[in-house]
């Protein structure tokens, strides 16, 4: 299958900070990775230097076979890249459905194929972002990022935060765009466990280096590995929210 998008050698960071170092992976047309690590290790300085928002120190950022590591943001949103940031900032004046036909641009995802995989959304057509439960939000922010119809998927974190019914709502969601929709998705997480079983490929950094990468089956067998990198977070529980880890 053709590469969809390549990292070789990538250092960034933010101004002259490199928080990066020296980044490589490949992901095909169709695939997803995970991006794991603990807090701070870089994977959110990651997915921003792939969308454009760091300053790039060195290497080279390719999407389907063109380098776009010094095009500007906005030129990669027009190349195919849609990200969902960690805050998920929708409009949140907007209903649901003028959040969705605002950004919509032409292509096979429609408000109502995302109705159709979000469900929920349908239901909430026309409440206000503000009156949005943090699980709606998120997936209104997914579901705006793919009516503009991207190439690659970007998504930062997209359990954080959400109750574990809620997570586990998501990731059902999640599953089929990943794996019957086809949609070429990078997923940075912190919770290993829940999304190695979506994503093909995963990489774990640790301070702004690629300290395993391989085959996600496999790192979720890993468990020397998933202890190592991970820790706690790579055990977590099925539907446990980082407080409830905190608070036992
Ligand atoms: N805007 C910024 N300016 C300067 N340094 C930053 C900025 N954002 C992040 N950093 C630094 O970059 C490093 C990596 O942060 P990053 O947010 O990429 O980690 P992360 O793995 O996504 O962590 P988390 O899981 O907590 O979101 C940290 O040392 C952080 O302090």
């Amino acid at each position: 299958m053709a590469e969809l998008l390549v990292l070789e050698r990538v250092s960034a960071g933010y101004g002259e900070a490199c928080v990066l170092a020296e980044v490589s992976f490949g992901l095909e047309e169709g695939r997803s990775l995970a991006v794991l690590g603990r807090n701070g290790t870089g994977k959110t300085t990651l997915v921003e230097t792939i969308m454009g928002l760091t300053t790039l120190h060195g290497g080279r950022i390719v999407l389907r076979g063109r380098e776009i590591g010094r095009l500007r943001s906005d030129r990669r949103a027009a190349e195919g890249i849609g990200w969902v940031p960690q805050e998920r900032s929708i409009f949140a004046s907007l209903t649901v459905e003028e959040n969705l036909t605002a950004v919509a641009r032409p292509g096979p995802w429609t408000v109502e194929r995302v109705y159709a995989a979000f469900p929920r959304l349908r239901e909430r057509r026309r409440t206000p972002g503000t009156r949005l439960s943090g699980g709606e939000q998120q997936m209104l922010a997914i579901g705006r990022a793919l009516v503009l119809n991207p190439k690659l998927l970007l998504l930062d974190e997209p359990l954080e935060g959400l109750a574990p019914i809620v997570v586990e709502e998501l990731l059902a969601v999640l599953a089929r765009l990943i794996r019957e929709e086809g949609v070429s998705t990078i997923l940075v997480e912190q919770h290993a466990r829940k999304i190695l079983p979506l994503t093909d490929q995963a990489l774990i950094l640790e301070r702004g280096t690629v300290v395993h990468s391989g085959a996600s089956a496999e790192l979720l067998r890993d468990e020397r590995t998933l202890e190592a990198f991970l820790g706690a977070t790579g055990r977590r529980a099925a539907g446990r929210g980082a407080s409830e880890v905190h608070a036992r």
